[in-house]
């Protein structure tokens, strides 16, 4: 793949009287609770931050709740989200790259306009590119990327993608929203996040949904992969992983090292699920980690005017 260069910095401004209305609002919240001050004082703000290698990315606070959320404008990408308890439930890679010279291998990682290998590089451009911020508040961000002549080269097409990401007290909401800003011609395209999530341990970890009976696409048979049927109503992940199950959006990953189950609500849009692990792979993490893909498989065809929307909602819960 190639990469497009970080473009200017966003000139969006950090609003000072409502971090510090926040920071009021957070301190109640957490008298409440039976803890003190001090505590409050050192809780951290919304804002456009820089990260040690000079890329940016937004952060949200919850003000009641105190969950947060990371988000970077390099590839749109959700690298961070923590319920109150500080419990984090996105990963990324310790092999990642964070100063933008490669896509950030983690978080939840836009597969746009093509999900696999195809006519234009794996996994498309979206998170290649940065995406600029068009509205934030200190629990909401909306990021777009347009057409530039990076993506014109690949992928001539009139899209515009926006990207939302709205924090509440208990779940974190993207909002994917594909637009086709064409007069006459469609497009057709594919779509993915490529979900890094926690687990404290591959062998804690139990992700359950509808898979019991459905069939599966597992990649890693022969050369084009093979159909096969899941027999298990519960996945564990004991070697590498590779499948595209296809009609099941509901997977929930319980974690018994954590004690918290994440669930996995796609909404609207994203019909189906892929299932990654490079299973035994030290530099990746592997035993931190499991991709639980939210994905459109079979080509969207988008007429002119049209948008389409995937909407993945992130909610955790005790188990
Ligand atoms: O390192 P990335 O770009 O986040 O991708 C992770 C993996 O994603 C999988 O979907 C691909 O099949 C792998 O080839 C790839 O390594």
């Amino acid at each position: 793949f190639h990469i497009q260069a970080p473009s200017k910095p966003s000139s969006l401004v950090l609003n000072a009287s409502r971090a510090a209305k926040k920071k009021v609002s957070r301190a109640k919240w957490l008298e409440k609770r039976g803890f003190s001050d001090a505590v409050a004082t050192t809780s951290s703000e919304s804002g456009i931050i820089k990260n040690d290698e000079g890329l940016e990315f937004v952060k949200l606070v919850h003000p009641e709740s105190g969950a947060s959320a990371e988000v970077y404008l390099f590839g749109g990408v959700v690298t961070s989200y923590k319920d109150g308890d500080g419990t984090e439930f996105i990963a990324v890679r310790p092999d990642a790259k964070m100063d933008g010279s490669k896509p950030i291998s983690g978080g939840l990682s836009h597969c746009w306009p093509q999900f696999g290998p195809g006519e234009i590089q794996q996994h498309g451009f979206a998170r290649n590119v940065m995406w600029e911020v068009t509205e934030s508040t200190d629990t909401t961000v909306t990021m777009q990327m347009k057409p530039s002549d990076y993506t014109k080269e690949m992928w001539d097409k009139e899209f515009l993608c926006n990207f939302s990401v709205s924090l509440e007290a208990g779940e974190l909401k993207t909002v994917m929203n594909v637009k086709n800003e064409g007069a006459e011609e469609s497009f057709d395209f594919q779509a993915a996040l490529h979900s890094y999530f926690t687990t404290s341990s591959l062998e804690n970890l139990e992700i359950t949904g509808s898979f019991e009976g459905k069939e599966f696409l597992n990649k890693l048979v022969g050369d084009e992969g093979e159909m096969q049927t899941e027999d298990r109503s519960a996945i564990k992940i004991s070697e590498e992983y590779d499948r595209v199950y296809k009609g099941v959006n509901d997977p929930v990953l319980k974690d018994s090292g954590t004690g918290k189950a994440l669930n996995i609500l796609n909404q609207a849009g994203w019909e189906d699920t892929v299932l990654w692990s490079p299973y035994g792979n030290e530099a990746m993490g592997f035993d931190n980690f499991v991709c639980v893909e939210s994905v459109k498989f079979d080509p969207v065809t988008l007429d002119a005017g049209k948008s389409w929307e995937g909407v993945l909602v992130l909610k955790p819960e005790a188990l």
